[in-house]
């Protein structure tokens, strides 16, 4: 801390309704003589020993005894802060049980032992009780030092000025303002000034207060003494439906949800300073946390959240004029301002890059370019995005020719909470549905597979995968294997072992919940790593149920677009980084552009292709996992029917699965999903999708449309064999594996790969071309989510770079 001569102005509230002690030692005319140069302090005045601490002539805060020392000698100073200690006088009226302030601090510690984890010493009591607030004034901006027990409601905080609450009713509330702000406030702003804290504030009146009920408060950051959380316990608050901000104690950690009783790695890594005290960055980054749940729709700024950080002592300016910093990095990684909410113009917290000479070119206007785009420039970028296509939205691409909404592409989302796509739905209105998951499973001959064989079946194909998990586990593995033959070899151990023998019914009906995998995985079993197939699983995923976007995922496509900068029909064909000051992109229009970074979105299949070419090549480290990830495939198919026969069968959930005949066929429509309108004002449209996965791609890939209906038909006709089924009235077959933009539906982990992989398709080559896109997702692979969350990474650290250059 730099050292300044000047010392604390008396420590006088500004309005102390605090207890009235007849002062002792220095006069503040005496004070004010030492701050104008005068001597040094002399023997009789004892310095605080507290190495670096800026106070020459300490001030007791507590000013209890009516022995206080105030200014003058006492045989001890008690260190809170740099500009905050307490005399030993004050120590003994509350530390010795014959004084008077023994009772008090007693019935202080029985609550806070009741309620916290510390230890609930006298210095602690002291920084809890006895410190004054610290309120800036709306007008003149300075510090101002107020009574210990101001009531610090929000009203109060936000609409307080100087001299508000003065006793002296001799000054105007502008001349007030000209008072010179107390010294210690500059203090605060010193580097060393965390390291001199000794008794961090515990915060009051949390709003995170009640989402964190089953936690210790101070280990959250919050004082155990708040007898209102405690006495009067605001209940289990009602959290923003589809958000939970916070881990829950003994529960799985969530996806995108904080520990709010540890700080993370990154948190570790942005916020050193805050290392010995954690406590007072996680009280400031859960009370961000819980304001952005309330109110997602609005940006979060600094004035918001004042009012709610409420501590004692001459920390809460420090912690104030940190703010920024947090609200920046929790902006950053998209857990707070986050989606589709406008946004002030320029984010005060935002910092600010001068003027970049060449945009940022997204290549790629799928979730992953749009999210980064979007994202740059909430950041100020500017930044253009190039779409091969006429259309945006690359995988998510919705279809209503049937006269309802189906998804080409993706249509659901794998667990809704805190899900930041179920975060856009209810930011701009959008409407989704739970999905069920109550699905019929009929066999080939038209029979309706008895739940209970259906339960023994899944609960063996999940108990091999159980197994094949354990297996792994083994340090000396030998060489990866596919999870086909891995499950194949754990299948019949099983067997051999139990002497069971499954009849023919329950092999096939391993062979459904096979196909299941195969149309999660987006490929074949045998083409998936039996170690890494899951890896994302290792990292919290998102809870609650999946959901059906049911009028589907480009509308929300279509509003992340809006405000974005981007031109369709622009097929790159190659990147030039070769040069220091700019990056040419070139276009198969002939368009050539000038980037100050890249971002690159297509997907992977494309790199594979070498689709767009590199000038200097990608090095080895890149090609070599691009090539060694996988691109799976998987077709969908829609039929719209005059009626719902499949309900003349009694089928009234709103799937239904198909057991196959034998392995080879398994991905061919394994699943049916009801995707019928449901206006009751409209004429039903009924319309049945289904999907091929695997091997059964194959077998589609070189069929005519009307070839494939027909195939579809014939199995609907296997499971409904009382009925006459209609021809369908429309239809429609996806081609992603052909589609020139596409070729895949989303990648997975070959044996010999890892999660790494992931990590290394995210890197970036120079710091001048960046990559985003579901395969480069480590956490959330293969999903739109996991696509939007690689833009929202790349467009940090496309910003960082430019801030850094
Ligand atoms: C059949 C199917 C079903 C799916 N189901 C689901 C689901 O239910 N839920 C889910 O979460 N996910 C699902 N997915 C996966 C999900 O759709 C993708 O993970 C996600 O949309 C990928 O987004 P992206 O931004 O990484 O890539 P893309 O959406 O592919 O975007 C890349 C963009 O780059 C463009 N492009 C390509 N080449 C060039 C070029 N040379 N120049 C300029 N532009 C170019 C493309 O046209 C495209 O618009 C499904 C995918 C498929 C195929």
């Amino acid at each position: 801390m730099s050292k300044t001569d000047k010392q604390p102005q008396n420590d006088k509230a500004e309005d102390r309704t605090g207890r009235g002690v007849k002062r002792k030692g220095l006069l503040e005319s005496d004070v004010d003589e030492m701050k104008n140069g005068s001597p040094e302090p002399t023997k009789q005045l004892r310095k605080c020993e507290k190495a670096g601490c800026p106070a020459k002539i300490p001030i007791c805060f507590a000013r209890s005894s009516a022995r206080c020392t105030g200014s003058g000698y006492t045989s001890r100073w008690y260190h809170v802060t740099s500009g905050e200690h307490f005399c030993n006088e004050c120590f003994d009226h509350f530390y010795r049980s014959h004084k008077e302030g023994y009772l008090e601090y007693i019935e202080w510690k029985r609550i806070w032992s009741l309620y916290g984890k510390t230890d609930a010493s006298i210095k602690n009591y002291m920084s809890d009780q006895l410190l004054g607030y610290w309120l800036q004034c709306k007008k003149c901006k300075k510090w101002r030092q107020l009574g210990r027990d101001t009531k610090m409601t929000k009203d109060f905080v936000e609409s307080f000025v100087c001299g508000s609450t003065m006793k002296n009713k001799f000054l105007s509330k502008d001349e007030a303002c000209e008072n010179p702000e107390d010294c210690r406030v500059e203090w605060t702003r010193d580097s060393l000034f965390p390291s001199l804290i000794v008794v961090p504030p515990l915060f009051r009146n949390s709003i995170s207060g009640p989402y964190l009920t089953g936690y210790y408060p101070d280990g959250v950051g919050l004082t155990p003494s708040d007898i209102d959380l405690h006495v009067h316990p605001k209940g289990v608050v009602e959290v923003a439906q589809y958000l939970q901000p916070f881990d829950i104690p003994d529960k799985p950690r969530r996806a995108m949800a904080h520990p709010p009783d540890i700080m993370t790695e990154d948190e570790d890594d942005e916020f050193p300073d805050f290392a010995k005290l954690p406590q007072i960055y996680l009280a400031i980054r859960n009370i961000v946390a819980t304001l952005w749940n309330l109110n997602i729709k609005e940006w979060l700024t600094k004035e918001l959240c004042v009012p709610y950080l409420i501590c004692r002592g001459i920390t809460r300016i420090w912690c104030l004029e940190n703010l920024d910093r947090i609200l920046w990095f929790l902006t950053r990684k998209g857990f707070i301002n986050c989606g589709l909410i406008s946004v002030p113009s320029k984010p005060a917290f935002i910092p600010t890059i001068p003027d970049i000479q060449h945009p940022v070119i997204v290549i790629g206007a799928g979730a992953s370019g749009l999210a980064a785009a979007r994202q740059l420039a909430n950041f100020g970028i500017k930044s253009t995005v190039l779409e091969a296509r006429l259309r945006v939205g690359g995988r998510v691409w919705d279809d209503e020719s049937l006269g309802t909404c189906v998804g080409r592409g993706a249509q659901i989302v794998t667990g809704c909470i805190n899900n930041p796509i179920i975060l856009m739905c209810k930011q701009t209105g959008i409407e989704f549905h739970e999905l069920g998951d109550n699905c019929t499973i009929i066999d080939n001959n038209g029979e309706v597979v008895d739940p209970a064989m259906e339960r023994r079946m899944d609960f063996h194909f999940n108990a091999m995968l159980d197994i094949i998990a354990e297996w792994r586990k083994n340090k000396d593995l030998p060489q990866d294997t596919n999870l086909l033959e891995k499950y194949r070899e754990m299948h019949q151990q099983f067997l051999d072992e139990s002497q069971l023998k499954f009849t023919k019914k329950e092999e096939q009906l391993i062979e459904f919940h096979i196909a299941n995998l195969e149309y999660a995985c987006g490929t074949t079993l045998n083409q998936m790593s039996a170690i890494s197939w899951d890896q994302n699983e290792e990292y919290p995923q998102f809870a609650g149920p999946h959901i059906l976007m049911k009028d589907g995922y480009t509308q929300l496509l279509d509003k992340m677009a809006e405000g974005v900068h981007f031109v369709t029909n622009m097929e790159v064909t190659s990147i030039d980084y070769s040069t220091d000051d700019h990056i040419l992109v070139r276009c198969l229009s002939g368009s050539e552009m000038k980037a100050s970074r890249v971002l690159v979105t297509v997907p992977l299949a494309l790199l594979k292709k070498k689709c767009i070419s590199f000038t200097p090549k990608l090095p080895p480290w890149k090609e070599e996992t691009i090539s060694k990830l996988g691109t799976g495939h998987v077709e969908k198919i829609a039929l719209r029917f005059k009626k719902k026969f499949w309900r003349d069968s009694g089928i009234t959930s709103n799937m239904f699965g198909h057991v196959p005949e034998e392995g080879g066929t398994r991905g061919l429509f394994s699943v049916f999903y009801d995707l019928s309108s449901s206006q009751e004002d409209k004429e039903m449209e009924c319309v049945l999708v289904s999907h091929v996965t695997g091997e059964a791609v194959n077998i589609i890939q070189n069929k005519s449309d009307e070839e494939i209906v027909e195939m579809c038909i014939k199995v609907l006709k296997s499971l409904f064999p009382n009925q006459t089924i209609p021809s369908p009235e429309k239809y429609f077959v996806t081609r992603w594996s052909t589609d020139k933009y596409t070729q895949m539906s989303y990648s997975y982990l070959p044996p010999g790969t890892d999660g790494n992989n992931y990590d290394i398709m995210a890197e970036d080559i120079d710091r001048k071309v960046f990559f985003a896109g579901e395969a480069t997702h480590r956490q959330f692979p293969q999903s739109v989510t996991g696509a939007f969350l690689s833009g929202i990474r790349e467009a940090e650290k496309i910003f960082l770079s430019l801030l850094e250059a």
